[in-house]
């Protein structure tokens, strides 16, 4: 039977290395940046990927030019900073990745980023929902809880919005849980997996450990590590101390997240946790939220239901929905106040 297991230690297995045909043009929006730069390396070794399109404010064409002579069999090209640059980085293109904007310094929560990085989102969401209407659209950007809605809403007003084709990349958190469980436990974080639901930010970080191989884990041992997954982001902007937030292992998360779309588009039954436009909490007003969600051909086939939890998961629910009922509705009143 499938599971979402299997399918996660499946992603592993392959690590970006299939032999399919498939053409897919991949535009990483934000492709200079500490992100975008091994994101588009990695994107380079994907067989799936036959165009890779790299666009920036400054730095595209270099990173291109660096990139393409990486011996694999795809195209690569820069893009100019203008709108024609933006357009045609866009058009055709199956899969768009957004990590364009500013990091966190120390001391800063992602919703500090809202008023730099709300407008980059607009701006370039306005350009894809014009030139790229069909693509499957990766935040990466964040205050993901915000940048995700203020998507939506700029797709709506264009009259292209499909809520099948946008995700937020909350993938980060899945993989730090798994190596972090596995840190706990001694074990290959290759055969761990644990779900992780709510929205991308501190208490809004869901992990499901009852859901995991490790249901036992409790008391203080289960605090740190539900606190350090929830965290974990701010552990990198300590240590980069000034320079920016994670890169690097945001660079594999969302390589792995357009992977896991590519599969699915050529057929493969894939499962991953995201945050998308979801039917789970909506009677409570939550218009977005991350779980367990079945990828296809059309982008979101089935979003899962979160399933069994125990009471302290119960806690950490309720506790997230407070915070990403304000992100949600904060990202969407920018678009409307600011079209
Ligand atoms: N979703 C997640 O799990 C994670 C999200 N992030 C977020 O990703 C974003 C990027 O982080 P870094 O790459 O470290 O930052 P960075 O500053 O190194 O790179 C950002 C890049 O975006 C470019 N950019 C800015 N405005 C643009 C525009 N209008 N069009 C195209 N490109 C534009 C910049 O020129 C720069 O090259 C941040 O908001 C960060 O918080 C970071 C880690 C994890
Ligand atoms: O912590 C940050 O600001 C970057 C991020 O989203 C993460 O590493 O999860």
């Amino acid at each position: 039977m499938f599971s979402a297991r299997t399918a996660f230690s499946a992603v592993q297995r392959r690590a970006f290395s299939v032999s399919a045909q498939q053409n897919s043009k991949v535009t990483v929006l934000g492709a200079a940046g500490g992100i975008g730069q091994p994101l588009s390396l990695l994107l380079k070794l994907n067989k799936r990927v036959t165009d890779l399109a790299l666009y920036d404010i400054r730095g595209g064409p270099g990173v291109a030019a660096d990139i393409s002579h990486v011996n694999t069999k795809s195209t690569v090209k820069g893009y100019n900073p203008t709108p024609e640059g933006l357009k045609a980085a866009l058009e055709g293109s199956e899969i768009v990745l957004i990590p364009a904007g500013v990091p966190r310094k120390p001391g800063m929560t992602r919703d500090d980023l809202f008023n730099t990085n709300a407008s980059i989102v607009r701006d370039l969401a306005k350009a894809a929902a014009e030139h790229a209407p069909n693509a499957n659209i990766l935040i990466i950007s964040n205050p993901v809880n915000s940048t995700v809605p203020i998507t939506a809403e700029v797709f709506k007003s264009k009259g292209v919005y499909n809520p099948k084709r946008l995700f937020g990349v909350t993938t980060l958190d899945i993989v730090r849980a798994s190596r972090f469980i596995s840190e706990v436990k001694n074990t290959d974080p290759a055969n761990e997996e644990v779900t992780v639901v709510g929205g991308h930010s501190g208490v809004t970080i869901v992990p499901l450990l009852s859901q995991s191989n490790h249901p036992d884990i409790s008391g203080e041992v289960r605090d740190a590590l539900v606190n350090r997954i929830q965290f974990g982001g701010d552990e990198v902007v300590k240590a980069k101390d000034g320079a920016g937030s994670a890169t690097l292992s945001m660079a594999f998360a969302g390589a792995r997240m357009a992977d896991s779309l590519l599969r699915a588009s050529a057929g493969e039954k894939v499962v991953e946790c995201t945050f998308v436009d979801s039917p789970l909490y909506k009677d409570q007003g939550i218009e977005f939220f991350s779980s367990k969600v079945v990828l296809g051909p059309e982008g979101v086939k089935e979003i899962l239901p979160v399933g069994k939890v125990n009471e302290y998961e119960q806690g950490l629910i309720e506790a997230c929905l407070k915070d990403l009922s304000k992100n949600i509705v904060k990202g969407q009143a920018f678009v409307k106040e600011n079209p």
